[in-house]
């Protein structure tokens, strides 16, 4: 199975389960996988025939940016159903951070995978 993916991608939002929380704007850091056929957009080099990393990263930044969640979870599986069920990407595999939330250095979030290998 091929795979586009983005590392990496940091986005401040509201994010939490503690009044606190709610208050505040936080990033959080997304790693994608996703399965996508390389071999269509390598033999035409046209990007209408791949997987648009940097469209894929506008339409997350958009979501989460605006988005009000307690739970990692909740924000994982939401950005999860955007990738599959709007822009039609069969198999994601998502990492989701949040940086320094039960202290500095430390890393916590959570890794779903959603849909069919191909
Ligand atoms: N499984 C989870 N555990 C916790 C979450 C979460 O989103 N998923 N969130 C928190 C707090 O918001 C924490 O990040 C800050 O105190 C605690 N546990």
């Amino acid at each position: 199975m091929d795979r586009v993916f983005i590392r990496g991608l940091r986005i401040d939002t509201t994010i939490g389960i503690h009044d606190w929380e709610k208050r505040i704007r936080r990033p959080v850091v997304l790693d994608l996988e996703m399965a996508s056929d390389i071999a269509r957009g390598a033999a035409t080099d046209r990007i209408e025939d791949a997987l648009d990393y940097e469209a894929i990263t506008r339409r997350l930044e958009q979501f989460v940016s605006e988005s009000r969640f307690e739970l990692v979870e909740t924000l994982a599986e939401r950005c999860a159903s955007i990738l599959r069920d709007e822009l039609g990407i069969p198999w994601v595999r998502l990492t989701l951070s949040k940086p320094g939330a039960v202290g500095e250095g430390v890393d916590v979030g959570v890794v779903i995978e959603r849909g069919d290998r191909c």
